[in-house]
């Protein structure tokens, strides 16, 4: 037998011993989760026998509260661990069909010999509970399987650092149990496993890569030192996967203080948080937060303002013409999107220390209860030393007081009296009820019936003054839409400023505020009522982070206090306007905090499809394209629309012939991915349009917007209409780069007319003319 055979032969012994252990285990929990849930039901059906209810007096509420507390928390501990057996017993499933990946030989220096380690996505003990079957990806020990080849390695753990030699290192393709490959890795790491996955077909869900992690990427996941950490990486370069892995390691290393609702996930849009939403739960861990900028902006603006959405304003961008009121919008995107303009609001807001902000009557039932101007007077005559939120805060006291003194002087109007012959049957009845336990509790006596109406008064006023209490908790009374109007009442003054002022104002009055100015306005209104900073947040991953203004990043730094920042992006895939030629959180030197590491090996796409994508944008001679065989992108120049539709559909369908899981028809805009979609929808079943609330996709035919297909990818990519006319700006050069490196094994690029200048200092030796 040959050597490689007989090593063969000998993993899978191991294997079957390892996968025995798992059924054993699995046997085990099964019957004790099957007693737990089996308590859990009977704790369920004789709940209130095993709770004294007594009510007679004070006491025994307390008695009784305190044994519902009791008898609620004992339920709720054994359904957490009916819920933590669940998991396990998943994980269990999955090790079963594939224990591990990995194996290195580690023989600590010290030691007489070398020791295996074989590293799976979890750990598992033998029978007895006393070595390790298997190590977790993410123990200290299983660092040096990502950070080394065979030769002198070291790890970290809390007693300091480990050395020693690893003497080997294994990768396997296990499935069912069965090792389908086995690859041992010399000095240099020809990469099997990673070429063997990188050449799989694509899939509209994320998966992880636990099993391929390379060094650079090993140094994003297990980074524990930086404050910010930022990522510039090429695309495809794993960016967004070390970023999932990353969270799946923190939750790990500090499972004792950390859990997932401590971390949360800003993704450029819906569809991408779908994408992402399955690698957490497949490596075992829970779901984080997970939002999209836009979605909080909408969230705490959208009850004051039509807010437009980052998508609108690219299709607004994407369209713009040379007219004067486009030129300004477009200055004005610039301005608004930098930290000048954060420091002029910052100044206008010291002004508003000691006068200026408008406030609101206070109004009830059609009157006014609380005028402005007083309000307006009692704030200002507050200590200036004290800040504005905080001066909020007092104003909100005075004000609840002066409600109090009008609920005591309302009861008596006629209204109320009114409203008490109005009340339908179950209402009165209820505070009549509500009324008769009050007696009971006070031992007062209502023989009256002029007590009663009192009492009856006095309830109908304090349940029509709640929403307006409501209102003045959230500080209602500040008119922040007219202030924020002066301020650019003020700038209208500067020449500079006056055209763009004018538009804002306009805007203002007509309730809109366009994306560039929803940050600022968001800003501003925090420094007038202040906004309690999520503190419980202690991660935060900001994927696509080239997207975000460096106003936005501020923002996000004040709301996140307590956070570490993962930024990940490239500078190369920034698409919107304000970060076109402005610089961006992740560009050099933003965040002098901050920690880099630059990804320049792309893993998506095929080596012809990365030689052709990097000479697209400048520099990108020193994308390292990850070995992996292909067809060269192919350019077809067709002479009308109608023939471009023709070549278009007859290249999917071409391209389904091929097995491909998906195929992406990328265009510039939401309304030609509607065009295009339609004429497709006449030739095929199923095609699945892309919008910017689209939350998933599925395997097949999808049309979208290159703006919408960040971060995502795609078996085969057709660029739809890359014509001279259609991308023909410069500031479009990224948008266009994106868009193609969407693409895992094919790229197509179809034009109608000439080709687009953006690809005229292409190699034409680097693609195909069909
Ligand atoms: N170490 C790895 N092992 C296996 N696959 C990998 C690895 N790194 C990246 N990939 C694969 O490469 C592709 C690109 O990864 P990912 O989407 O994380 O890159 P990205 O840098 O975020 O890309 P972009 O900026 O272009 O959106 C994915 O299919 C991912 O699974």
């Amino acid at each position: 037998m040959s050597s490689e055979n007989e090593q063969r032969l000998t993993e899978q012994t191991r294997v079957d011993r390892v996968v025995n252990t798992i059924e054993q285990k699995q046997k085990v929990l099964k019957e004790t989760s099957t007693e737990l849930k089996k308590d859990i039901i009977d704790v369920r059906k004789s709940f209130w026998d095993d709770v004294t209810v007594n009510l007679d007096d004070p006491d025994d509420v307390i008695e009784t509260q305190a044994s519902l507390k009791q008898q609620a928390e004992f339920l709720s501990e054994r359904e957490r661990s009916h819920g933590q057996q669940s998991e396990r017993m998943k994980t269990l499933e999955d090790l079963r069909d594939s224990p591990y990946f990995g194996r290195i030989d580690f023989q600590e220096n010290g030691e007489p010999q070398a020791e295996p380690i074989y590293i799976g996505i979890s750990s598992l003990m033998d029978e007895n509970d006393e070595d390790f079957l298997i190590y977790d990806w993410r123990a200290p020990i299983s660092s040096m399987y990502y950070n080394y080849s065979p030769g002198p390695a070291e790890y970290e753990t809390m007693d300091g650092t480990i050395e020693g030699e690893i003497t080997l290192k294994r990768q396997f393709i296990i499935r069912n149990g069965q090792i389908k490959g086995l690859f041992n890795t010399g000095v240099t790491i020809g990469d099997k496993l990673l070429q063997n996955l990188l050449g799989s077909e694509s899939s509209p869900q994320m998966r992880t890569i636990v099993s391929t992690i390379q060094k650079e990427q090993n140094k994003i996941i297990r980074n524990e030192r930086s404050r910010y950490l930022v990522v510039q990486g090429v695309a495809g370069s794993g960016k967004t996967s070390a970023a999932m892995q990353r969270v799946a390691y923190l939750l790990y290393a500090h499972r004792e203080s950390l859990t997932s609702e401590n971390m949360v996930l800003f993704s450029p849009n819906p569809l991408f948080n779908s994408y992402v939403a399955t690698v957490l739960p497949e490596l075992g861990e829970e779901n984080m937060w997970q939002t999209t900028y836009n979605e909080y902006v909408q969230k705490e603006l959208g009850a004051t303002f039509r807010v437009e959405d980052p998508f609108e304003q690219m299709e607004w961008f994407l369209e713009a013409s040379e007219t004067s009121a486009d030129q300004y919008r477009n200055e004005a995107v610039q301005r608004k999107s930098s930290l000048a303009f954060k420091d002029l609001i910052d100044k206008y807001v010291k002004s508003l220390e000691t006068d200026g902000i408008h406030f609101q009557n206070v109004r009830f039932r059609g009157e006014t209860l609380i005028d402005k101007n007083d309000i307006q007077t009692y704030f200002y005559s507050l200590d200036g030393s004290i800040s504005i939120p905080n001066r909020m805060d007092l104003t909100y006291e005075w004000l609840m007081q002066k409600i109090k003194a009008v609920q005591r002087t309302e009861w008596e109007k006629l209204w109320v009296e009114e409203e008490i012959q109005l009340m339908d049957k179950e209402d009165y009845l209820e505070g009549f009820r509500k009324l008769e336990k009050d007696k009971e509790f006070s031992g007062a006596t209502f023989d009256d019936f002029d007590r009663e109406r009192e009492w009856l008064s006095k309830r109908v006023v304090k349940k029509r003054l709640l929403p307006l209490k409501q209102k003045i908790k959230k500080l209602a009374f500040v008119n922040v839409v007219k202030t924020y109007r002066d301020f650019y009442t003020e700038l209208k003054n500067d020449p500079d400023w006056e055209a763009i002022a004018e538009a804002t104002i306009e805007n203002i009055h007509k309730k809109k505020l366009l994306w560039e100015d929803a940050t600022a306005y968001l800003y501003f209104l925090d420094r007038l009522k202040g906004r309690r900073p999520l503190t419980h947040i202690r991660h935060v991953f900001i994927d696509e982070a080239q997207d975000y203004s460096p106003f936005q990043f501020a923002y996000l730094k004040d709301l996140f206090p307590q956070a570490k920042m993962t930024l990940l992006g490239d500078v190369h895939q920034s698409i919107y306007l304000h970060a076109i030629t402005n610089p961006t959180p992740i560009s050099e030197g933003q965040e002098e905090k901050a920690e880099r590491i630059t990804l320049m090996r792309s893993y998506r796409s095929t080596q012809p499809i990365v030689t052709f994508t990097s000479q697209l944008i400048e520099g990108g001679e020193e994308i390292i394209p990850f070995t992996r065989d292909g067809e060269k992108p192919a350019y077809i120049e067709t002479s009308s629309q109608q023939e471009m539709q023709k070549r278009t559909l007859k290249l999917v369908k071409n391209l389904f012939t091929k097995q491909h899981e998906t195929v992406a028809v990328i265009c510039k805009t939401s309304r030609e991915s509607e065009a295009v979609s339609a004429y497709l929808s006449e030739h095929f079943e199923y095609v699945q349009l892309i919008g910017k609330e689209t939350h998933t996709y599925k395997k097949g035919l999808v049309v979208i917007p290159a703006y919408l297909a960040k971060g995502i990818e795609f078996d085969a990519v057709i660029l739809y209409n890359a014509s001279h006319t259609h991308y023909a700006k410069e500031s479009e050069r990224n948008l266009f780069y994106t868009a193609c490196t969407r693409a895992m094994h094919e790229l197509y690029i179809i034009s109608n007319g000439g080709m687009s200048p953006l690809m005229k200092r292409v190699d034409r030796n680097t693609y195909e003319t069909i």
